[in-house]
């Protein structure tokens, strides 16, 4: 099976393909989840050659790899098991002899147990209980829990959760203006406990606790793979330094400590939900048979847009506001696992990788760019997500409105409008007929825009596992196909150490003949201003 062979089932229309039959044949569900597929130009060949790719490929040894703890990260040398973390209490997992069972359980103890007490106030500062949770930490250690926490919100009733991530100061000065500092606690979040953004950020907010109350370590708490860093620099004792192994990457480890805002702010009794309902997704993706394994369609669908059929980007448009920003979290979990040049072996890879992940929550994305979605020459494929509960009770009258706004949307993209229905339909409006044939072909639409939809009871801790736990499945999924190691990020490396070499510089320190001729312009105009 070849990329040609997928090739050739391509051209298709969704009006041409669509019978009574297809929402049947390509749909799957998992308990109340739905995925429907069926408004693509997917067609029962090409879904039976990417399964063939698949096996061709050894999906089903390289997924078992993964679970096991094999050192499927093979740039770094590293396991791949951020699913161990959401092994229930009475699982077993040993890798060359390590009880990864164990030591998954025993983090987890030790920071439920932080969080309880942070949540009762058995942990608390001299002024009293915490009341605002600050969380230090970009990229991996900030997008899962900002996600979490938002999506949530309705079952967060400990203290306040705060993210910032940026190293440009303005999210650590509202943190400072909204919060009562002697009552917040700040986690400083970085696996690698070295990344510039992070470190500068949680000095200057230690700076500010030591001017604000007498013991300024009792306000602190680091998540991170080194922990002796986190005692040296900021002098975090080991009892608040809550650590874990290099096999949770960066963009899986909200179920790490990581997830340790999301433990104080919703208690552990909700992150337990959603450790299960990721683990339910591990199961799912490691039994069922491909035709009927959610990850695996989604990934499907993923490779025949981007390689079958050659669409560049894929907008991810959750009909769901508490999930406004999981466009975000999929750009780094999607972008930085599967945005590769070479092959685990270095060799480079013959077909386009990940595609451009992009969107925003709907009915708004609808108000902003769905007019070029529709109409432009340049189609793109979506994926659309919606609840079938509204968040709380009394609100199923907007509820309403949102769905019935996605399938509304879901129809228009495949099936559009014709220019002669455009044309009738103004007529009928009571339009002269000259006007209605002036303005008929501004109001066609095209059609035949492939849209998935994502359908769920309602968004709980464990629909909220479940989700990311898909994409995670669907990402690796994906990066199989492409013969790519999912699990490092090279790429981000160039910029990070020439940001480093360009510091002096930008601080006028060094003479500018130093610097990449390239940018002395911009360096130059900068230090005239
Ligand atoms: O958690 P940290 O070590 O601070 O890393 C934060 C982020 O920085 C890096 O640039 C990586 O590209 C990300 O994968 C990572 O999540």
């Amino acid at each position: 099976m070849s990329w040609t062979d997928l090739q050739a089932e391509s051209g298709h229309t969704i009006a041409e393909l669509y019978d009574d039959e297809r929402f049947a044949e390509f749909s799957a569900t998992y308990e109340d989840m739905l995925f429907d597929y069926s408004r693509t130009q997917m067609t029962v060949a090409a879904r039976a050659t990417l399964f063939g790719m698949l096996e061709d490929r050894d999906f089903a040894q390289k997924r078992a790899a993964m679970y096991g703890g094999a050192k499927i990260n093979n740039t770094e040398g590293r396991r791949v098991l951020h699913t161990a973390l959401r092994l229930p209490e009475d699982a077993v997992l040993d890798a060359e002899g390590e009880d990864i069972a164990r030591q998954v359980l025993d983090s987890r103890a030790a920071c439920f147990a932080f969080a309880e007490d942070v949540r009762s106030g058995a942990y608390a500062a001299a002024a009293g209980s915490f009341t605002d949770v600050v969380n230090i930490g970009i990229g991996g250690s900030d997008l899962g829990p900002v996600l979490v926490a938002e999506a949530l919100t309705a079952h967060c009733d400990g203290p306040r959760l705060h993210f910032v991530s940026n190293v440009d100061g303005a999210a650590l000065t509202q943190v400072f203006q909204n919060c009562d500092l002697s009552r917040t606690l700040f986690i400083i979040a970085s696996k690698s406990f070295g990344t510039i953004e992070t470190m500068e950020t949680a000095k200057v907010a230690l700076a500010r606790m030591k001017s604000e109350v007498a013991d300024a370590s009792v306000h602190f708490a680091a998540l991170t793979t080194k922990p002796a860093l986190a005692a040296e620099q900021f002098g975090i004792p080991a009892e608040r330094c809550f650590g874990f192994a290099d096999w949770v990457g960066g963009r899986f480890s909200v179920w790490s400590p990581i997830g340790l805002p999301l433990m104080i702010g919703m208690g552990t009794a909700n992150f337990s939900e959603f450790l299960a309902g990721a683990h339910e997704i591990d199961t799912h993706f490691q039994s069922a048979p491909l035709a009927e394994n959610l990850p695996v369609l989604m990934a499907c669908v993923g490779v025949w847009h981007r390689n079958g059929c050659g669409f560049p980007t894929r907008c991810v448009v959750p009909y769901d506001q508490r999930l406004a920003t999981l466009p975000q979290y999929l750009q780094q979990l999607d972008m930085e696992s599967n945005g590769k040049r070479v092959t685990l072996d270095g060799d480079e890879v013959a077909v386009p990788t990940s595609p451009v992940v992009w969107g925003s929550a709907g009915t708004n994305a609808q108000h902003a760019y769905f007019q070029m979605l529709h109409q432009s020459p340049t189609p793109q494929p979506l994926e659309f997500m919606i609840a079938a509960e509204p968040v709380e009770e009394g609100l199923e009258h907007l509820q309403n409105i949102l769905i019935a706004n996605c399938f509304a949307q879901n129809q228009a993209f495949a099936f559009g409008r014709t220019e002669a229905e455009a044309e009738a339909l103004m007529i009928e409006d009571g339009m002269d007929a000259e006007e209605a044939r002036r303005l008929a072909p501004h109001r066609t639409f095209p059609g035949n825009r492939p849209s998935t939809l994502l359908l769920y009871r309602d968004l709980t801790p464990r629909t909220m596992g479940r989700i990311i736990a898909l994409a995670e499945a669907r990402c690796f999924t994906e990066g199989v196909f492409w013969g790519i190691n999912s699990f490092d990020q090279w790429g981000v490396e160039l910029g990070k150490v020439l940001a480093t070499g360009m510091l002096p510089h930008v601080e006028g320190k060094f003479a500018e003949d130093m610097v990449n001729e390239a940018l002395s312009g911009p360096l130059a105009h900068l230090h005239t201003l």
